[in-house]
Parts: C-alpha cells; sequence; structure tokens
C-alpha cells in the first residue's frame, strides 16, 4: 500500500495517525505542496487536484481522506481478525470536524510576505508544467484558477469571519464533550481524536496555543495527553515539536528561495 502525503497537510497526518494506531504497514511517499511538488507529472496524472493525502494499493486508489480511514478500519478488522468499525457518534465527530476548513484560517495568518511569494512560485508551477505537459495542460491550468480563487478569498473578510467561527464553536463543543470523557467517543482513543488531533497540531504550529488550547481546560489536558501517543510523535512531533519546527519550515522555504531565485520550476 502506497501513501502520498506530507507532514504539512492535516488531511494526511489524519490518514498517518490512523495507519499508526491501528498498526498498519505502508510505503511513504512525500509530496510537499508548498514546493509544488504535488505538480510534478507522475503525481499529477494520477491526481489532478493535486491534493494530498491520496492512497494506492494496487488498481485501488482513494482519493476522499474519510474514505481513506474507513477503508483503513476495514483493512485493520480483516487483518485481526477483530476490531469493530467506527460508531455512529464517531462518524458524527468527524464529518464535524471534516467540515472546518483549515485552508484560509491558516493561510490568514501567515505574513502576506510569505503567503505571496509561496502563491507566485505555485502559479510558476502550474504554468511551467503546463508547458511541459500538454496533454495535461487544461489539468494544470484548472490548478492555476484554484490559486488565484484561494487568493480572492483570502481577501474577504467574511470567508475568514465564517471559518474562525466554526472554529470557535467546534472547540466549544469539543470542551463540553471532554469535560465528561477522557477521549471525544468515550475511555479509547477513538477515529474521532484521529481526527481533532491535526487541529490542535495546527493551531500549535500557528502559535495560537493561547488562545484556542490554554483557554479551554478540558482540551489543555486532552492536548498533552495525546502528545504522548507514539502516532502522535512519529506523525507530528517528529517534525514540529519544539525546535524541530524550525528544522522543517526552513527546510521548505529555502528549497523554495533557492528554486526560485534559479528560476527553476
Ligand atoms: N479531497 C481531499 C482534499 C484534501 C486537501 O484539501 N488537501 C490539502 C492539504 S490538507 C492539499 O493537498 N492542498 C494542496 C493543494 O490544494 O494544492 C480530501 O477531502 O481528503
Amino acid at each position: 500500500m502506497q501513501l502520498y502525503h506530507h507532514p504539512f497537510s492535516m488531511d494526511s497526518q489524519k490518514v498517518r495517525l490512523a495507519l499508526e494506531e491501528r498498526g498498519i504497514d505502508y510505503t511513504s511517499f512525500h509530496v510537499n505542496p508548498i514546493t509544488g511538488k504535488n505538480m510534478d507529472s507522475l503525481f499529477f496524472r494520477m491526481n489532478t487536484s493535486a491534493k494530498l493525502p491520496v492512497l494506492q494499493n494496487g488498481a485501488h486508489i482513494i482519493y476522499d481522506t474519510v474514505e481513506i480511514i474507513q477503508y483503513i478500519e476495514q483493512i485493520a478488522i480483516v487483518s485481526s481478525g477483530g476490531g469493530e468499525i467506527s460508531s455512529g457518534e464517531v462518524v458524527a465527530w468527524i464529518k464535524k470536524i471534516q467540515e472546518w476548513n483549515p485552508k484560509y484560517f491558516t493561510l490568514s495568518h501567515i505574513p502576506d510576505k510569505h503567503r505571496h511569494f509561496v502563491s507566485k512560485f505555485t502559479r510558476r508551477v502550474a504554468i511551467a508544467r503546463m508547458a511541459e505537459y500538454p496533454d495535461l495542460a487544461s489539468a494544470y491550468h484548472c490548478k492555476l484558477r484554484k490559486e488565484y480563487e484561494t487568493q480572492d478569498n483570502l481577501r474577504n473578510p467574511e470567508v475568514l469571519r465564517r471559518s474562525g467561527e466554526y472554529l470557535v464553536s467546534l472547540l466549544d463543543e469539543v470542551e463540553t464533550k471532554l469535560g465528561e470523557t477522557p477521549f471525544l467517543v468515550g475511555q479509547e482513543f477513538s477515529m474521532a481524536d484521529v481526527f481533532l488531533v491535526p487541529v490542535l497540531a495546527r493551531l500549535e504550529l500557528l502559535n495560537l496555543q493561547d488562545e484556542y488550547i490554554h483557554s479551554r481546560p478540558n482540551i489543555a489536558k486532552y492536548w498533552e495527553m495525546v502528545q504522548q501517543r507514539p502516532s502522535y510523535n512519529k506523525v507530528v512531533g517528529k517534525y514540529f515539536n519544539g525546535w524541530r519546527r524550525y528544522k522543517t519550515l526552513f527546510k521548505t522555504w529555502y528549497c523554495l528561495r533557492v528554486r526560485s531565485m534559479l528560476r527553476r520550476y
């Protein structure tokens, strides 16, 4: 089984947490969307949305995060001969969390000058690939249009307001629930937690933990606890804990700067 993913991608983190928690082996391929690797022709031909993650098992390819997780659960049940599929409550939490699109919230917390630089680089990559692979030109063109759309939406205060409000109401609901049970659904770490942990990790990466995590005591306690899990360390901690975040971010930033200077798109 091959997983195309990247540590920066929250949906990739969810899938990797599920694979680690269920102890399923897979071959990992890093595809960095910030350096435009998701537009490399081999990957793009398989997945013209260029979005991550993608799970491939032989001829079976899945592009949707929730569907990938359901597939992982089925594999875990078949290979262990036991276990069970997620309950209705877990599925409801997954849906609620997945309804929050972190894109605009994240981008709006990145300084304009860095954001514009990355956006320009992404557009240049799409244009370069268009010329290189004429048979994929319309798909690359679509990707280019989406990038302009993203930048337009970021100038719309209504889009940002809605995203922020949804996040706050989601966290308030999570805070109430965690006052009743140690994990989002009951006594055990479930797939609902797999979807929640990357949201908290994103808030910490953006240095927003005081406003969103520490101000909610139940979430703060939960956050401390889930960070002790080996799956967290492998998927998130290894790249973003303490000084590691600077190494991870610097590597991507350096690669972007050099390629941009040399005009290697
Ligand atoms: N269809 C995917 C979308 C996942 C998605 O939005 N992925 C983001 C990262 S979390 C991505 O790949 N962005 C890069 C891009 O849009 O170029 C799903 O629902 O699982």
